[in-house]
């Protein structure tokens, strides 16, 4: 069910961004074209797989979180916000501190409520510091997040953040880089 991600991650180009090989994929990246099909195999598996009955949010990061919130939103009929690179000033605002392999910035959560239910969903988990930043801020908000969802797992970032914030991530895909070349398998039974 998943072979188009499987395939299509298979033939990611690796870039160096300093010392960190990073791969590019439409999923994470918008480029190579993102093919439908793909999308909807992701869409499909985590309707699947995840309990979304009673979800009031769908949380996503920006940028590579969008479109994939946006499909499943559209499918599920469940909103979805965004956390953004953006400041606003709103009231209520939290910032968060978000360190990547390769980058360093703040967040901000907007229009989250305590005991809202939740599911977060990104493109890749890699060092894990975006999910385990997100996952602290949200926790002391007081949202109930009921499951987090990463496309993509690099590296031990998924068990890093199930170790720092005691929440699983759901991954579909396992990317390693040998050789400057994508190698991958599906972690996810279907
Ligand atoms: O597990 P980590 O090492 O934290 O890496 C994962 C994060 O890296 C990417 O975000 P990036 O900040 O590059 O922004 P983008 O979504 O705009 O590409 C990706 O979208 C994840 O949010
Ligand atoms: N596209 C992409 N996004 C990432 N986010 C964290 N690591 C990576 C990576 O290797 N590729």
């Amino acid at each position: 069910m998943l072979e188009n991600l499987k395939k299509s991650l298979e033939e990611s180009p690796i870039v160096k961004k300093g010392d960190y090989d990073y791969f590019v994929h439409p999923v994470t990246d918008g480029i190579p074209a993102m093919h439908p099909e793909v999308l909807k195999e992701i869409v499909d598996v985590i309707k699947n797989k995840v309990d979304l009955s009673d979800i009031d949010k769908i949380v996503c990061v920006e940028a590579m979180g969008i479109h994939l919130a946006t499909a499943l939103s559209i499918e599920t009929e469940i909103p979805f916000v965004v956390i953004r690179k953006r400041e606003y000033g709103l009231l209520g605002e939290v910032p968060v501190f978000q360190k990547t392999g390769y980058s360093e910035q703040n967040l901000y959560i907007n229009f989250l409520n305590p005991s809202e239910k939740i599911i977060i969903i990104d493109d890749v988990v890699s060092t894990g510091g975006t999910l385990i930043a997100i996952i602290k801020a949200l926790k002391t908000i007081g949202v109930d997040i009921k499951d987090v969802i990463a496309i993509v797992e690099k590296y031990d970032g998924k068990e890093l953040v199930e170790k720092e914030t005691g929440i699983k991530v759901l991954t579909l895909a396992k990317l390693d880089i040998i050789d400057s070349k994508a190698v991958v398998e599906l972690t996810i039974e279907e």
